[in-house]
């Protein structure tokens, strides 16, 4: 399962029980830090949420925990593999800040095509398909050329496309931004019923009560992590009412 190397034999246990495990994880760009020894435990099926202020880091290190950047320092594992690595690509569902559509394609043209590079084809793409698009409410448009499709409706084909293959482990930055408020709702129903089924999820937010769902968040402030707990752990610490009161008492800014 796990592609050991040189870094097991320092650190034996990272991420043997977790689905992400950082030890002590660094970046930076020219002569700015942008993260700082960052460690961290994500468990099996939590629905886990970074939250922070605009350029605090989350996308960094959403970056390196894919294997998109690569640390400085510090030691990453995701799904018993450590990163970067080839076969994880195929495990996991990552969406971008940016929409990577093509807009001269249709709904479904873009699911095929992305499908298939997850190797889906025949009977089971056509199915997953219809049961991501029924998912993301896109149903009804999936003969619709992207190019004109609203920019809400261009973040749920991303996240379509990242459910594709049933990944186990989701890594969503900012899933739901340009999205309405009662589509948000149904995004987060289906975020959640993919929890109860197993899926573990990483996300990114900037939205307060998005992050008051989540199993834990962990605050991020000028690259390194303040804390990390349960929202009503956070709560309870600071004798705040709201996470966004937390927030602030634990070091963060309005976001
Ligand atoms: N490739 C890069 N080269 C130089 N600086 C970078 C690079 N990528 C990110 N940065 C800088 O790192 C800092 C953190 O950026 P990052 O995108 O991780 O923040 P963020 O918390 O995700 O912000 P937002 O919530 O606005 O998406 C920013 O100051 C950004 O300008």
């Amino acid at each position: 399962m796990a592609n050991p190397s040189e870094s097991d034999e320092k650190c034996p246990a990272l991420g043997q029980n977790d689905t992400i495990a950082l030890e002590g994880v660094s970046r930076s760009f020219g002569d700015r830090t942008i993260l700082k020894e960052v460690s961290l435990r994500i468990r099996r099926g939590e629905l886990f949420g970074l939250l922070g202020p605009s350029g605090s880091g989350k996308t960094t290190l959403i970056k390196l925990i894919t294997g998109i950047d690569a640390a400085d320092d510090g030691q990453i594992r995701v799904l018993g593999y450590t990163v970067p690595s080839l076969p994880l690509l195929g495990k996991i569902g990552y969406m971008a800040q940016s929409d990577a559509l093509y807009g001269e394609l249709t709904a479904k043209e873009n699911l095929a095509f992305f499908g298939a590079m997850f190797e889906l084809r025949g009977v089971r793409l056509t199915e997953r398909i219809g049961e991501v698009l029924s998912i993301v409410g896109l149903a009804e448009d999936a003969g619709k050329l992207v190019s004109r499709f609203s920019g809400g409706m261009k973040r749920r084909l991303s996240l379509a496309v990242t459910l594709l293959h049933q990944p186990e482990l989701l890594i969503l930055d900012e899933p739901t931004v340009g999205i309405d408020p009662t589509l948000r709702v149904s995004i987060w129903a289906s975020l959640l019923a993919l929890r109860e089924r197993g899926t573990t999820i990483l996300l990114t937010t900037h939205v307060m009560d998005e992050a008051e769902r989540c199993d834990r968040i962990g605050l991020i402030r000028d690259g390194s992590l303040t804390a990390v707990g349960s929202p009503a752990d956070l709560k309870a610490r600071t004798g705040a009412a709201t996470i966004e009161e937390a927030f602030i008492r634990l070091g963060g800014e309005r976001s």
